[in-house]
């Protein structure tokens, strides 16, 4: 559906090259919801805006359904760009016009007859849930609201791509959720592609079906969220899932552990299926181990629970292996963190 296969995009600024983006390939399939995350000056909006061709690739191609859009004409580009719909931070409304006027402007500019507008703009403004405001003006909406115009306003022209650069940075938490649930409702009923990009983790978790993690201009890891989540690979991507799973074992429980010969220290990743089964009791039943648990966390992400386990094991070398090799065969991810065993030892 989009597809951008190494992209780079430099700026020139009184003389100086600024590699933005340097090398960006991925993949939206049609019906994700797809995320990229990265810190200020990561080149985020420069890859939502080639999407859509605000700004053009120096190098690489842009694909939209199999086409090149830098091969298009100008003629062809338009009606290409027709496709895609894009909401704004900023929410980017026309103060001088009513709601209605507002989310109508797409279908003006497509010259469609008034009673086609008024169907039109009716029907998203149901949809969106402010009916009741097509007669106001921007000023009299609070952000919320706003962002639902600018999500009305998105769809009129019915695309089948939504491009989100940063929707939900201006709203207040609990209004960052609920734009959320619309935009995954406009993705289920509508069947439209949506792609986000954030600066939040907590988007990510919420609606995201994949993610791409930016930093410096490079896609560093990406894959599906439960993936991404679960076994977050780059320091920067462990930096932001950090941001809302809490997966490391608090400092003083920290202090408390005394490690012996023979001692391991492990992260157990349950998801899915595994989080329900008694699998640290069976395990604990067959091999000669004892078990201290030292964290536990399980959160829900794309309606699969994730859990995390870190386990301090003591026993015979062959028995804790055995342990182990029970819990992988089960579908658990064991992943030895060594680093609490130096932490200790170092102090
Ligand atoms: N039009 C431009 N002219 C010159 N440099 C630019 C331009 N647009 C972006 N850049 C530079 O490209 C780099 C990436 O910027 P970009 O806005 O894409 O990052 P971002 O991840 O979206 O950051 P933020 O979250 O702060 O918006 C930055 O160094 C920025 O200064």
């Amino acid at each position: 559906m989009i597809e951008l296969k190494n992209v780079h995009k430099t700026f020139t600024r009184k003389g100086i090259a600024i590699d933005a983006l340097k090398g960006v390939s991925l993949k939206v399939e049609k019906g994700d919801i797809f995320g990229v995350i990265g810190y200020s000056g990561a080149g985020k909006s420069t890859l939502i805006r080639l999407v859509n061709y605000l700004e053009r690739p120096t190098e690489g191609q842009v694909l939209v359904d199999g086409h090149d859009l830098g091969a298009y004409s100008v003629k062809e580009l338009r009606a290409a760009k027709k496709n895609i719909g894009m909401i704004f931070q900023h929410f980017n409304l026309l103060e001088s016009k009513k709601v209605f006027d507002n989310v109508a402007i797409p279908l003006v500019l497509l010259k469609k007859s008034k009673e086609e507008i008024r169907k039109r703009v009716t029907e998203l403004l149901e949809f969106v849930g402010l009916s009741d405001k097509a007669g106001s003006y921007p000023n009299e909406l609070s952000g919320g609201q706003k962002q639902r115009v600018g999500i009305a306003r998105a769809l009129a022209s019915n695309p089948s791509i939504l491009l989100c650069d940063e929707a939900t940075s201006a709203l207040d938490p609990q209004t960052t959720r609920s734009i959320l649930q619309l935009l995954k409702r406009v993705n289920a009923e509508y069947k439209i592609t949506v792609m986000i990009i954030t600066h939040e983790m907590s988007v990510i978790q919420e609606i995201c079906n994949k993610v791409a993690v930016m930093e410096e201009g490079r896609i560093i890891e990406q894959g599906s969220v439960l993936d991404v989540f679960g076994h977050p690979q780059h320091p920067t991507t462990q930096n932001f899932v950090k941001t809302v799973i809490q997966n490391s074992i608090t400092p003083s429980v920290q202090k408390s552990i005394t490690t012996g010969l023979g001692s391991r220290i492990c992260r157990l990743n349950f998801v899915g299926a595994s989080t329900t089964e008694p699998l640290l009791y069976e395990m604990i039943r067959t091999n000669e181990v004892k078990v201290n648990i030292l964290f536990a966390n399980t959160t829900e992400i794309q309606e699969t629970t994730l859990g995390t386990v870190i386990v301090q094991l003591d026993g015979d070398g062959a028995e804790i292996n055995k342990a182990v090799a029970f819990l992988k065969n089960n579908g658990v991810s064991v992943e030895e963190v060594e680093a609490y065993v130096l932490d200790h030892s170092n102090r």
